[in-house]
């Protein structure tokens, strides 16, 4: 039996694999530039961030019906159950899908009719996160986030992703207290490519809760000693920061030293269809590459569900915690 365990970081987008990529292809006449899925694994070799977001983005083309987004989810769910995740916090990327036709309301509903379902077919808790795409305009986020506001009792609340250089978080700060004063959480990406400034950012300008990646922290002592102080989750994803060339090898990943600088970090798998493995493959992939000690699981176990957003539902939490410390190795 997996550790149990909470992804916070996943985008449902990066859950696609080549084969539901080739059915959903198929089912919606959407011609693909791969003649196999293997020719398209082929393409999965990435030189930065922006490199996977262009086939990324393209491959979502074959997303078109309710149903499409239903089998997504249920696939990512299947997946992440058998690798100990308990409850997910899923993202997903509105303005990636209303830029070719799709409405919100079909990604909303789709995603809705796996999640509702999720616990009792996979045993895993679910919440949404609609990210705003940081590379497009904040009116446009703005304008995503009203034609999300019929499905707000959906989503808890809303993140940001995209291409990091070069568009700060500052950029999104009236769309972030529109989300606030909607009673939504946030959280934001900063300091995946990004210099550890917008992880600053995000935090005083946006009043996000958690930070997603924030690696570059560690390029700025006092900004680790305040994130440590604050209890500020970072929800780290290393076979992603591997792939994306932020660092070069896992053996390069600072977790040990965030780990021991007392953040309260987290592992998760980002864009597992992409990036070489699930939570549970990425918690491994650590554990070896680290020689991460039992105990210093079990410590990202618990964090995982203690930065979750899990406050409307403590006994829930509670009981997730006590499965992780009742977990033997
Ligand atoms: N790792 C990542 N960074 C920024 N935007 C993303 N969208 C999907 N995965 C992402
Ligand atoms: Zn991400």
């Amino acid at each position: 039996m997996p550790l149990p365990k909470a992804e916070l970081h996943l985008h449902i987008e990066g859950t696609l694999e080549p084969e539901l990529a080739f059915a959903l292809a198929e089912r919606n006449g959407v011609a693909l530039p791969y003649a196999t899925t293997g020719e398209l694994r082929e393409a999965y070799r990435f030189s930065d961030l922006q490199s996977f977001l262009d086939l990324y983005y393209a491959l979502m083309a074959v997303l078109r019906t309710p149903e499409d987004f239903t089998a997504l989810a249920d696939a990512y769910l299947e997946r992440a159950a058998a690798q100990g995740v308990r409850h997910a916090e899923i993202f997903f990327d509105p303005q990636a899908h209303t830029a070719r036709g799709v409405p919100i309301g079909t990604v909303v509903e789709g995603l809705a009719a796996s999640l509702d379902r999720a616990e009792e077919r996979y045993g895993i808790s679910t919440r949404l996160i609609m990210c705003f795409l940081r590379d497009e305009s904040a009116e446009s986020a703005l304008a995503t986030l009203e034609a999300a506001k019929p499905y707000l009792d959906r989503i808890t609340g809303v993140g940001l992703d995209s291409a990091e250089v070069g568009h700060p978080p500052a950029k999104f700060r009236e769309v972030y207290e529109e989300a606030a004063r909607l009673g939504l959480r946030r959280v934001a990406h900063a300091g995946e490519e990004g210099p550890a400034e917008y992880v600053r950012e995000a935090l005083d300008v946006l009043g996000v809760e958690r930070i997603d990646h924030g690696l570059r922290c560690m390029e700025d002592p006092e900004l680790v000693r305040r994130l440590a102080r604050e209890r500020i989750p970072l929800t780290l994803c290393p076979l992603s920061n591997v792939r994306l060339r932020v660092i070069d090898t896992l053996a390069d990943h600072p977790l040990r030293e965030m780990l021991d600088a007392g953040l309260l970090v987290t592992v998760n798998s980002d864009d597992p269809a992409y990036f070489g493995g699930y939570a549970g493959d990425n918690y491994d992939a650590v554990r070896d590459a680290l020689a991460l000690d039992p105990e210093q699981l079990r410590v990202l176990a618990r964090h995982s569900f203690e930065a979750a957003f899990l406050d409307d539902d403590e006994p829930r939490r509670a009981r997730y915690l006590s499965e992780v410390e009742a977990y033997t190795f």
